[in-house]
């Protein structure tokens, strides 16, 4: 396990330019497999899951050249399908969450597709059933086996489009399916499609591919099947996970931040959701710019009563951002109900921040109160475990805020999403020590 040091109490200043965003790569680089022609892609963020699922793609044949910092070009071309019964993948497989978006381009384009029970973060219920209903839908045969956790798909003679009401609007299940979806013969219709922008540049990409997608950046996606598809060069967008996170860390430092080139556009309700808690943000071009606060007061509803900050699917606010929401109010003036109706494990590493002095009560595993300090009393310092991406980060944004010297572990957790987040930082100020295992 890796640990960070932390001297809080320190304001940063500067400018920070958000990596390329995780969800989205993952999916990019999964429906790099739909295709022989030559894929390349900018903008990828140099992070351990990404870094995973590179490391998959290679071990199925995938042709990969580096060919800058963030720029890869993926070549599909001879595709070794007996990695995917091999123990190797079991392992590599089941080690992140977005390894599961390989199964649709593979059924779609070679009639198959396995994948061990995905990892991810541990943080309630991940269900996979949105997924596989899809593709049972569009005519492949399911299989799992129990003992091993193993899931597999098939369908020898090709798929043949639907109309399907997904269940829940999964993020990874919509681009699952419409990866498949994208080669079956005749037109499927999905609805209650998850529309986040990660889908949305990937219905983007298949496009420029060749694919027919219409409804982009609704939840009623039309794809007319076409015979195959050919290869395109796409963009990343910006990580608004880490734009949000920023956000958060400026506020609780008090410091003056400029997060470069962040794509407004495809914001949604971040900016707005933030501005909710008092904190003042402004666009500059395509830049924000965090100016420094003494504090922040958050807005209660018109009718006096207490701000709720929810997740809910695009264009609802993203759960991912919750926790750091959650960290923020901590020195907020004002009280506000943390509502993470997503998953039910993500709100447990409130206990940390409890023990930092922060006001905070768990109401159940999907509601906390937080009662704001407004900075009369600092976070103290104390040491701590990452249990998961967005706590991790959270519990870093309390550290660089706290008085004293904090040490996080498993910062492996961080790593998963952020790129290089302990020098990026140190470069506008921050006193962070990297120790590796
Ligand atoms: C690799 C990747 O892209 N991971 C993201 C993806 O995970 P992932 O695609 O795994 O998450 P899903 O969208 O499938 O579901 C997330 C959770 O929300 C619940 N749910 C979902 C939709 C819905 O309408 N109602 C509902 O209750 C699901 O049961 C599940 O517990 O989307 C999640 C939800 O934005 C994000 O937290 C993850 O960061
Ligand atoms: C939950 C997340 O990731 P994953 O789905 O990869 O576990 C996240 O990015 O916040």
């Amino acid at each position: 396990m890796g640990t960070f040091q932390i001297e809080g109490g320190h304001k940063l200043k500067g400018e920070i330019t958000p990596q390329g965003a995780k969800n989205e790569a993952l999916q990019i680089l999964c429906a790099v497999l739909l295709t022989p022609e030559k894929v390349i892609i900018e903008n990828i963020p140099d992070i351990l899951d990404v870094n995973k699922l590179i490391k998959i793609l290679e071990n199925l044949g995938v042709k990969i050249q580096k060919l800058g910092k963030g720029k890869y070009a993926f070549t599909a071309d001879d595709i070794n399908l007996n990695y995917l019964e091999s123990e190797l993948f079991k392992q590599e497989g089941s080690s992140l969450r977005g390894s599961i978006m390989i199964v649709g381009p593979l059924l779609a384009r070679f009639g198959k597709g396995y994948i061990p029970r995905p990892g991810g973060d541990k943080i309630g219920r991940r269900r996979l059933d949105t997924h596989f209903e899809g593709f049972i839908k569009l005519g492949a045969k399911f299989r799992y086996n129990k003992e091993e956790r193993f899931y597999g798909v098939e369908a020898p003679k090709g798929l043949k489009g639907a109309y399907m009401l997904l269940d829940q609007a999964s993020v990874t299940g919509t681009a699952n399916i419409i990866m498949a979806a994208v080669l079956a013969k005749g037109k499927t219709t999905i609805y209650n499609a998850a529309c986040e922008p990660y889908i949305q540049q990937l219905c983007k990409m298949l496009n420029a591919m060749g694919a027919k997608i219409s409804g982009i950046s609704s939840n009623l996606l039309v794809i007319e099947g076409v015979e195959s598809l050919g290869g395109c060069k796409h963009r990343v967008l910006p990580d608004m996970i880490e734009i949000g996170s920023w956000i958060g860390l400026a506020a609780m430092t008090h410091s003056e931040i400029t997060i470069k080139n962040v794509s407004w556009e495809n914001l949604g309700l971040i900016p707005e959701t933030f501005r909710k808690l008092g904190i003042k943000l402004n666009k500059k071009g395509d830049d924000i710019h965090i100016p420094s606060q003494k504090e922040y007061e958050i807005q209660g509803y018109i009718d006096g009563s207490i701000l709720t900050v929810a997740d809910a699917p695009w264009p609802g606010f993203t759960p991912d951002l919750l926790s750091i929401v959650l960290v923020v109010c901590t020195q907020a003036k004002g009280s506000v109900l943390i509502h993470q109706k997503m998953f039910e494990s993500r709100l447990f590493f409130v206990d940390k921040l409890i023990d930092m002095g922060a006001k905070i009560i768990l109401c159940d595993p999907h509601r906390a109160t937080v009662i704001g300090h407004n900075f009369q009393s600092n976070l103290k310092a104390t040491t701590m475990v990452s249990p998961d991406i967005r706590a991790g980060i959270s519990l870093l944004i309390a550290a660089l805020s706290a008085e004293g010297i904090s040490t996080i572990h498993n910062i492996e957790q961080i790593d998963r999403g952020y790129e290089n987040i302990d020098e990026r930082l140190r470069a506008i100020g921050a006193k962070i020590t990297r120790t590796e295992p």
